[in-house]
């Protein structure tokens, strides 16, 4: 597999080997010796799956205290996948980092805990899944609003199909600075 730095450390692009052949396609998506090797860790506790339709977006969101490493990718269809930086004393305090997820190009991306997460669906319909280090604590669930000009996010839609709960999420700016993760909430300990 093919593992690409993004511009945001920790934020990882992953991109299985396929092996094609007449019958179709098959790739590992989750190796626990490889994927430490890549530095993320096996300490998976809860899969999810969503399936939506052409124009839902979901995020942007986040758990805090108790924040998810998430392991995302997509079985059906196409997504825009977008990871955050909102910890408040990262020098990228507010730089996002987005990548295209499909069946067909079966990347994967790496969201560490701490990272606020959200993708929008490019597809008639995209079954997204992902592996996550903790588990759903919906007490602690934070998130910021989609569109935030603070943050500036290229979403490649308009007038995106949102829940009411996501409708309803604050700017950053509305966000005290000490309800967001510092880096140390997170950081792996060697
Ligand atoms: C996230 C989650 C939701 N649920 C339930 C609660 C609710 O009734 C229903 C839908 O929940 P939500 O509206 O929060 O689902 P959704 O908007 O898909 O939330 C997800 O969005 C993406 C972007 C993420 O990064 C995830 O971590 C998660 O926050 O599913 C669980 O039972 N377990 C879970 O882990």
């Amino acid at each position: 597999m093919k593992v690409t730095e993004t511009t945001l450390p920790g934020v990882l692009l992953i991109e299985p080997r396929l092996f094609g052949d007449s019958r179709g396609a098959f790739w590992e998506t989750w190796n626990a010796t490889r994927y430490a090797e890549a530095g993320i860790p096996s300490a998976f506790v809860q899969d999810n799956v969503s399936r939506s339709s052409r124009g839902v977006l979901r995020g942007l969101h986040l758990q805090h205290p108790q924040a998810q490493g998430k392991l995302v990718q997509v079985l059906q269809g196409e997504v825009f996948d977008v990871a955050v930086d909102l910890r408040r004393d990262s020098p990228c305090f507010g730089q996002w980092v987005g990548a295209t997820l499909s069946v067909e190009n079966a990347r994967q991306l790496w969201v560490p805990p701490g990272f606020h997460h959200g993708f929008c669906v490019l597809s008639d319909v995209a079954v997204f899944c992902y592996k996550c280090t903790d588990f759903y604590a919906p007490q602690t669930e934070l998130g910021v609003l989609w569109n935030d000009p603070d943050i500036g996010i290229d979403w490649p839609l308009e007038d995106p199909i949102l829940s009411d709960k996501d409708v309803a999420l604050p700017r950053v700016s509305e966000v005290a600075r000490d309800r967001l993760p510092s880096i140390a909430d997170y950081e792996v300990v060697e």
